[in-house]
């Protein structure tokens, strides 16, 4: 059914795997919590802020689309800033209809004005923990499970996986490497991957965006990731010339065997040249081919987007309606890294009933 709008898709329960929480600030809040913690900023009135996001992230390179968190990061160094942030992108993902999500940052980023990694993890916790509760209270329950990031250029993998794994059974569901891709291949964080894989722990890393083929080939095949962030670049291993069928390559082809879930980010792929287009965004050829694609914000303040923007951009582009954007979510909560019993209450219980209706 082709012709679903913004405003039915907000109404329908979506899933989030792929959202960093220093990517997700409300303009209002950066201006506010700069002008506390004495911070500049290149705009002060907050609809200019937003915009400006928009512009300098519109870039074409990762490198410089990342320059911009320098102000998002910025006033997220204390408890206060920690809290609101956390807080507020729970109720703005449960007013967008997320029922599931899986937040990143990076804790690292955070010890600015001297608060440690585990009072970092403890406000960010305690933010979400309130905004989930006062989401609830207004009738838009959402889950949120946090992943903590490494930066891969820094060397403090090992120390930032082993805090992932302390705070297991509190609020962190995975862990993940973000950062410059081009010169900071997964491998050179190895260790951590090894020590999660030995403490059956759950990652994701961010692979097949600014680089390509080797780098999805080793954070799947080197390093054991559960997911790729992005991994848009398989399709570099896709041969399509029509009107014969695409042909996979090997690494393609072990992709879409073994279901390793693509986390793809249309709005940021074209920002930082990754796509084109969103009309000619690979998630179209992934989503024939049965590849496990989810779709995903990464940066609602650099992109300017939500969940329910991304499937509207997707259901204009393609003609896409309920059945597409219902795989979508179901693949999704497939993929989530909380436990598969839990994963299967939530489609159950509360993603096929709303499509059910959504389908007619
Ligand atoms: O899409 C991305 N690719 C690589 N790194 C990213 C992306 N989006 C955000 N980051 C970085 C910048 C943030 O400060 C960091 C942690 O969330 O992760
Ligand atoms: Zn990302």
């Amino acid at each position: 059914m082709a012709g679903i709008t913004h405003s039915d898709i907000v109404k329908a329960p979506k899933v989030l795997l792929h959202d960093h929480l220093d990517g997700g600030l409300r303009p209002a809040t950066i201006v506010e919590l700069a002008a506390a913690v004495g911070h500049e900023l290149p705009a002060q009135d907050p609809e200019r802020l937003g915009a400006w996001f928009v512009a300098a992230a519109d870039s074409g390179s990762l490198e410089r689309y990342l320059e911009t968190f320098a102000h998002t990061v910025a006033v997220m160094q204390t408890v206060e800033g920690l809290h609101r942030v956390a807080k507020e992108c729970a109720l703005d993902l449960a007013a967008d209809g997320v029922v599931y999500a899986e937040i990143r940052y990076a804790p690292e980023q955070h010890l600015e004005r001297g608060l440690t990694l585990d009072e970092v993890v403890d406000a960010v916790h305690a933010g979400f923990r309130e905004g989930c509760a006062e989401a609830a209270a207004l009738g838009s329950p959402i889950r949120i499970g946090t992943l903590l990031t490494a930066m891969r250029h820094a060397a403090r993998s090992q120390e930032i996986a082993e805090l992932a794994v302390r705070y297991r059974d509190t609020g962190v569901v995975g862990f993940d490497i973000a950062g410059a891709e081009a010169g900071f291949p997964p491998t050179r964080h190895l260790d951590a991957f090894e020590y999660l894989q030995r403490e059956n722990f759950h990652f994701t890393i961010h692979a097949g965006e600014a680089f390509g083929l080797p780098s999805i080939w080793e954070a799947i095949q080197w390093c054991g990731a559960d997911r790729l962030g992005h991994g848009v670049r398989i399709v570099d291993d896709i041969t399509t010339a029509a009107p014969e069928p695409p042909v996979l390559g090997r690494l393609a082809a072990y992709v879409r065997d073994k279901r390793i879930p693509l986390e793809l980010c249309p709005s940021s792929n074209v920002q930082t040249g990754a796509a084109a287009s969103i009309a000619e965004h690979p998630i179209k050829l992934l989503h024939d081919l049965r590849f496990r694609v989810t779709v995903n914000t990464d940066n609602r303040l650099m992109s300017g987007t939500s969940m329910t923007r991304e499937m509207t951009l997707l259901a204009e582009s393609f003609g896409w309606g309920w059945a597409e954007l219902q795989w979508l979510t179901i693949n999704a909560m497939k993929s989530a890294f909380i436990p598969y019993d839990e994963r299967l209450v939530l489609i159950n219980e509360v993603i096929k009933p709303a499509y059910a209706k959504l389908l007619g």
